[in-house]
């Protein structure tokens, strides 16, 4: 089942022709489909797969393969199912360079920051592995010797549906704590990205989870509505955009099923003239320019105090130029190409919009051609940094999803922290100062779910990371994660007679 050697995996070779569906343990044809998608790799424009989307009958077939899985499964001890997920931990660390790069491949990102990537999809997989063991109840004293207990128990299937920016760590931050706590789940990639998860189920089966535990569908829109409405999924968990979190919310609801919606966001980083300025700005760059800026959490509102304003831009364009953009595959390469075309469109088209309203670019916003012959049907763009900008901006109030950045001066911090939490999203903030009150101060004022003192960017797993307000609810990673993925039963046992009123 291995893919090609990794000798074979260089830009503008690499192409699927195995099936993309996985279900009881094997790639598999769906049974169903409505029409068909194409994935391309970004760094050349060309066609890798393309793929049947799958219809109602293949997401029954794999809800009811994951239903019976999921008997087995959840009846495991936590350390029979901490041990599985240790292998497979193993497996993906040992095939780390593999899976990376089939991410570049199909995201465009680094090889580089892809390798990240996969480091924290494996400590994903160790980190619920270790809880999986440690995971139980409570005991209760009651009169009388009477007691209760509760028992954390998994939900059932749950369904993860994942965006294109982060697949494989997408899957894994979903998967490895949904398995930890005994539940099987269908997963359904964005249909840009079809490809690494499959690595991913396969490494589960090889790992020793019963076939179907984590089986994977194909497809868009409309394969998502089928999983979401399925009478027999417990929850969803969903990262993408706030107007498709909105729907799957929606259905949800009908079904009275709990949702972990992981959406969007505009966040601000907060940088006070008392920073490290050699550490500020290298966040800035973090906070910006990780996978073309395609990141959910990026900071993309740096407010900057006045008396460092100069400085502060000076060296943050500086080193924005240096950003060498070109084949994510090569070692040196620090910015892939943007997902694809009419992204890049939609990115170009914020930039031209910023200026229109005032702004001015001070690096990039333009379209990079690399002078690889190959390169040139990609989707490139240099990294953008705009200055002169108002919070009534549109690049400064929408998600742009793509490497530009807005830089807003400002001069006290009540004034900084009333602008930096007027936003409809709350999903990340940021703050560099070198006054330890000041820090925790602004971080408590501050509306997001993950704040980042004096770094930005980071994913330690341990630490749980989702929204506040639009950016959704419900966390990944983390002890409290668990909670996402268990639900609790009291048991009340009765050691005396029954005490009746009739
Ligand atoms: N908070 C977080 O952790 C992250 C949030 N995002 C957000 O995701 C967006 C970009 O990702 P996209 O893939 O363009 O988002 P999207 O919302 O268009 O799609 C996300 C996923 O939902 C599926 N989907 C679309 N319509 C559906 C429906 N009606 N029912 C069920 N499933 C449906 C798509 O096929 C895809 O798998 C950005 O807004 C970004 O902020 C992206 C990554 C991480
Ligand atoms: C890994 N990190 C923190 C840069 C981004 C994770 C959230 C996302 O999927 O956009």
């Amino acid at each position: 089942l291995r893919p090609a050697p990794l000798a074979a995996m260089s830009t503008g070779t690499f192409v699927v022709s195995q099936p993309l569906n996985y279900r009881g343990g094997a790639r598999v044809n769906p049974a169903d489909a409505s029409g068909t998608e194409k994935a391309f790799e970004p760094a050349t424009g060309r066609v890798i797969a393309t793929f049947p989307c799958s219809g109602e009958k293949e997401v029954n077939l794999a809800v009811q393969d994951a239903k019976a899985a999921f008997k087995i499964w959840s009846q495991k001890s936590g350390m029979e199912r901490c041990r599985i997920l240790l292998e497979a931990a193993r497996i993906i660390r040992e095939r780390k360079d593999e899976i990376a790069t089939t991410e570049t491949i199909n995201n465009g990102k680094s090889i580089f920051e892809a390798r990240w990537d996969i480091d924290t999809s494996w400590q994903c997989l160790e980190y619920y592995a270790g809880l999986a063991g440690s995971m139980a109840g409570e005991h209760i004293q009651l009169p009388g010797g009477s007691f209760g207990y509760t028992r954390r128990e998994a939900l059932g299937v749950c369904v993860g549906i994942g965006a294109w920016n982060y697949p494989f760590q997408i899957a894994c931050w979903k998967s490895a704590p949904a398995l930890a706590c005994g539940n099987a789940m269908v997963f359904k990639p964005s249909p840009f990205t079809p490809v690494s998860v499959l690595l991913l189920a396969e490494i589960y089966t090889e790992a020793g989870v019963p076939p179907g535990l984590f089986n994977v569908v194909q497809g868009g829109a409309a394969t998502g509505q089928f999983l979401c409405q399925h009478p027999d999924v417990a929850k969803v968990s969903f990262t993408g955009s706030v107007p498709t979190g909105s729907k799957i919310m929606e259905m949800s609801a009908k079904g009275i099923k709990p949702v972990t919606l992981e959406l969007g966001g505009k966040s601000p980083l907060v940088i006070f003239s008392d920073c490290d300025m050699e550490n500020a700005v290298k966040g800035a760059l973090m906070a910006n320019f990780l996978t073309q800026g395609e990141v959910c959490c990026n900071g993309t509102r740096v407010f900057v105090q006045k008396e460092i304003l100069d400085e502060f831009t000076r060296e943050v364009v500086k080193r924005t130029q240096k950003i060498k953009i070109g084949d994510p595959l090569l070692e040196d390469t620090r910015m892939g190409p943007l997902i694809n075309r009419p992204h890049l469109e939609r990115v170009l088209g914020f930039v031209k919009l910023a200026k229109e309203q005032g702004a001015q670019v001070l690096c990039g916003g333009d379209v990079y051609v690399p002078e690889d012959p190959k390169l040139q049907g990609g989707y490139y763009m240099r990294p953008c940094v705009l200055t002169n900008c108002r919070d009534d901006m549109t690049c400064v109030k929408e998600e742009i999803f793509g490497p530009v950045m807005s830089i807003l001066p400002f001069d006290t911090e009540a004034e900084v922290l009333e602008r930096a939490n007027d936003t409809t999203f709350g999903l990340a903030a940021g703050v560099f100062t070198r006054d330890i009150q000041r820090a925790h101060r602004v971080v408590a004022a501050l509306q997001a779910g993950m704040c980042f003192i004096n770094n930005y960017n980071v994913s330690p797993v341990e630490l749980p990371f989702g929204g506040y307000k639009k950016s959704g609810f419900g966390r990944e990673n983390g002890r409290v994660t668990i909670e996402y993925y268990s639900q609790l039963k009291t048991v009340c046992v009765e050691m005396g007679d029954v005490e009746s009123s009739f």
